[in-house]
Parts: structure tokens; sequence; C-alpha cells
């Protein structure tokens, strides 16, 4: 992909920004893959353009847009808990191997310094990714509300920001246009490009 694509309302500042240390987790649909394949490839280049190593990035399918906002709630919930797990279990090791911690390594395991550069951590953003394209009923206006409304509710509810790349098209033409693989011509942008800029943007805010 061009050098400029990557930038597509991108701010200068986002450019500069070093994700080596996210995690982050897409989960897409198998509904419309022809057009959601690509939007994934995007996104992951993009996380790589900014730096997100590509084994620090979990993959994972639904059917279809409706299960997007659960899949991401479950898994950001399973992260979550198998650091703390895992946190817990090599503590406890070192308590029970290493018999009685002297005062000072038990100071820091107490101060929680050493459970800080041990834990594996959680995801650090999420991208949903699918593709809504409208039929002849009024099913599409459901899924849309339902799913743009529940996947705000999960970044909200978990504090993990969680990016909303479900395209909501007129028509098959709408949205190869913004997976980049347009028809003749008019290729478009690939908005999962954006996607993964604002999944390591969002990761990195801080005051
Ligand atoms: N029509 C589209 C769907 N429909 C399926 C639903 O998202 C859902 O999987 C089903 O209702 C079972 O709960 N999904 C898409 O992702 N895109 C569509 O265009
Ligand atoms: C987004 C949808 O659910 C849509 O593709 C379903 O098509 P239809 O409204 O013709 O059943």
């Amino acid at each position: 992909m061009g050098g400029d694509d990557f930038h597509k309302g991108v701010k200068e500042s986002t450019r500069k920004l070093d994700g080596r240390g996210l995690k982050v987790l897409i989960v897409h649909t198998r509904w419309n893959s022809e057009i959601v394949d690509p939007l994934v490839h995007g996104t992951k280049a993009s996380l790589e353009r900014y730096g997100v190593l590509p084994q620090n990035v979990t993959v994972r399918d639904v059917p279809g847009a409706y299960e997007l906002p659960a899949a991401a709630l479950r898994l950001i919930r399973r992260s979550q808990q198998q650091s703390t797990n895992l946190v817990s279990n090599i503590v406890d090791d070192l308590m029970t191997t290493a018999g009685e911690l002297t005062a000072s390594v038990k100071g820091s395991v107490d101060s929680g310094s050493i459970g800080a550069d041990i834990k594996s951590g959680p995801f650090d953003a999420v991208v949903c990714i699918g593709v809504l394209i409208k039929g002849s009923t009024m099913h599409f206006e459901y899924i849309a509300e339902a799913v743009s409304q529940g996947i705000m509710r999960v970044g909200l509810d978990t504090g993990v920001p969680t990016v909303f790349g479900v395209l909501t098209c007129l028509s098959d033409d709408q949205a190869m246009e913004r997976a980049g693989i347009g028809r003749g011509e008019k290729k478009g942008h690939n908005h999962g490009l954006d996607w993964g800029a604002a999944a390591v943007e969002m990761a990195l805010l801080d005051l």
C-alpha cells in the first residue's frame, strides 16, 4: 500500500506513535468475507506500520456483525482474567519454591513492582470488523443499530478501546470501495488502515 494510504485522516502526531508494546485483538465476521478479508489485511498492515508486533495481534472470527460485541467482550474478559491468573500463579510459585522470600523481595512483590514487570497483559485495544449491506427488509437497520451501540458499550464498560470497524453500506460497490477493492478505476480507500491507526492511538492515549 502506498505510504500516504496509511496516513489518510491520521494526524501528524499519530504517525510517530510506537505500538511495540501493545497487544491488539481483531474480531471479524465471516459474512461478506470477500470484503471483510481485505479490511482485516489493511488493519493488520496498519498495526504493523505503527509498530505493533505481528505476534501480539490476535485474530478471531464470528458468524456475523451481530456477534461482534459479545465476542469482543468475552475475549477482553478472558485476556484480563488470564493475565491476572498468570501473575498470581507466578507469585505463588515464587513463594512456594523459594520458601520464605527475603524481606526486600517480598516488599517488591507486596508493592506490586515485581507483578508489574511479569504481567503478560490483557488486550490494549480491539478492532471489530464486519460489513453490513442493506437488503430488502429492515434487518440491516436493526443489526446496524444494535452492533454500533453494542461495540460502543464494550469499549465503555471494559475501558479497552474498541474500534468500530463495521461498514454499513447500501450496495456492494459502496462496501468494496471502502475496502480498497472497488471495481474499475475507483478502487477507493481501505478503511482498515484507519482502524489500525485508531487502535494504536487510543491504546496509547494518556495524560
Ligand atoms: N446480513 C448480514 C448479516 N446478518 C447476520 C447477522 O449479523 C447475525 O450473524 C445473524 O443474525 C445471527 O445472529 N451479518 C453481517 O455481518 N452482514 C450482513 O450483511
Ligand atoms: C444486513 C442484512 O441483514 C441484509 O443483508 C439482509 O438482507 P434482507 O433484508 O434482504 O433479508
